[in-house]
């Protein structure tokens, strides 16, 4: 008989929501065992992930598991990339802005039949300024409400609708000149992505054609907006239209400079790290094994979810009509936000 494969579980107490112990008793109830030896290692403390995952790497385990949200895979994949040990995910996070775009279910079950699966794919990773991510990473509004989020002691999708909304009133757009392999851009800018993965989370499609094995980044600008233009923003933010939003430019590039006009606060992942003025931001292709599902069973819904704590926020139902109400429906979603905004 096959020698089984190790498994490392690797749990984050305080990522998400999810109950972190209700998941493990799922892990031993639906695990293939015939398959899979595993062990089960709780982090104590920010950057434990990382030791862990790495021991682990050193000593062959097949597959490190994260049970917690993309700033926990951010820890391990950086402990796993370039080595044979595969990443696998169990979602927890508030965002999971990774597992989404592979597929992999946001239900600990239909994650764990991934597992049992154990179909493995090499996806391409980015660093910046010397931090690997997976997912996004990008300067300017985002950075800014990371740290904010990071601040606040409380986390969850609305706590970071309400930052955003509320900080984006007081943000002033900043200039950078962005060095790309056609030569040098300049923008003034509300924020700049760089993205692996097409999403910040939460179905938010900051880059909609990011792929994460073409070897490439997708770059997406936001040039200064008004509050008039947030539910359109919003709308094509969480329906991968981003890219049609006249304040959007786009580029695809391998390596990129960031330059600013001073030091500052850049995100990786989601997490806030602070920064010089100049930002090296580049893709490595094919570095980070990880086992995903070939293809999703079933199309996604529309992300209600999110839109619905969006409409919940303003006090608005979420837009289900068709194309041609939309933008009628938007209008009135411009005046619900001002006159929401204008009480805080
Ligand atoms: N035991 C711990 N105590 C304190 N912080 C921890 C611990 N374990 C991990 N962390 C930190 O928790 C942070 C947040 O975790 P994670 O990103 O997984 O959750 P999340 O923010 O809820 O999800 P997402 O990033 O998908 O929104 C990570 O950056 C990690 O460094």
């Amino acid at each position: 008989m096959d020698k089984k494969k190790r498994m490392t579980f690797i749990v984050n107490p305080i990522s998400g929501t999810h109950n972190k112990e209700a998941i493990l008793r799922l892990i031993d109830e639906l695990l293939d065992h015939n398959k899979f030896d595993y062990e089960v290692r709780k982090t104590e403390y920010a950057g434990h992930a990382s030791e862990i995952a790495a021991r682990a790497a050193e000593e062959g385990v097949d597959t490190v598991v994260a049970i917690g949200g993309d700033g926990t895979i951010n820890e391990i994949g950086r402990s796993l990339i370039h080595t044979s040990s595969c990443l696998g995910i169990i979602p927890c996070g508030s965002g999971n802005g990774l597992a989404r775009h592979l597929h992999i279910p946001m239900d600990p079950k239909g994650a764990i039949h991934v597992l049992n699966d154990d179909l493995r794919k090499t996806i391409d990773y980015g660093i910046i300024d010397g931090h690997p991510f997976f997912c996004t990473c990008g300067v300017g509004f985002d950075a800014f409400v990371s740290l904010k989020f990071a601040d606040s002691g409380r986390r969850g999708l609305l706590t970071y609708l309400e930052n955003t909304l509320h900080e984006s009133l007081n943000y002033r757009p900043e200039t950078y000149e962005i060095e790309n392999s056609a030569g040098t851009v300049h923008y003034k800018a509300f924020l700049i992505a760089c993205a692996n993965a097409s999403q910040y989370g939460n179905n938010a499609y900051i880059a909609p054609h990011a792929s994460l094995t073409d070897g490439m980044m997708d770059i997406t600008v936001l040039e200064p907006f008004t509050v008039l233009d947030v539910p359109t923003l919003a709308f094509q933010l969480f329906n991968r239209m981003l890219d049609q939003n006249s304040r959007i430019k786009t580029m695809k590039d391998k390596c990129i400079i960031i330059h600013r006009t001073k030091e500052g606060v850049f995100h990786f992942d989601g997490d806030p790290q602070m920064g010089g003025k100049d930002l090296k931001v580049e893709i490595v292709h094919q570095g980070l094994n990880v086992i995903a599902p070939v293809r999703p069973k079933r199309i996604a819904p529309p992300p209600l979810n999110v839109l619905q704590h969006f409409t919940d926020f303003i006090e608005r139902r979420p837009i289900t009509a068709t194309i041609a109400d939309k933008h009628k429906q938007l209008l009135m979603l411009n005046q619900q936000i001002l006159r929401r905004l204008s009480k805080k």
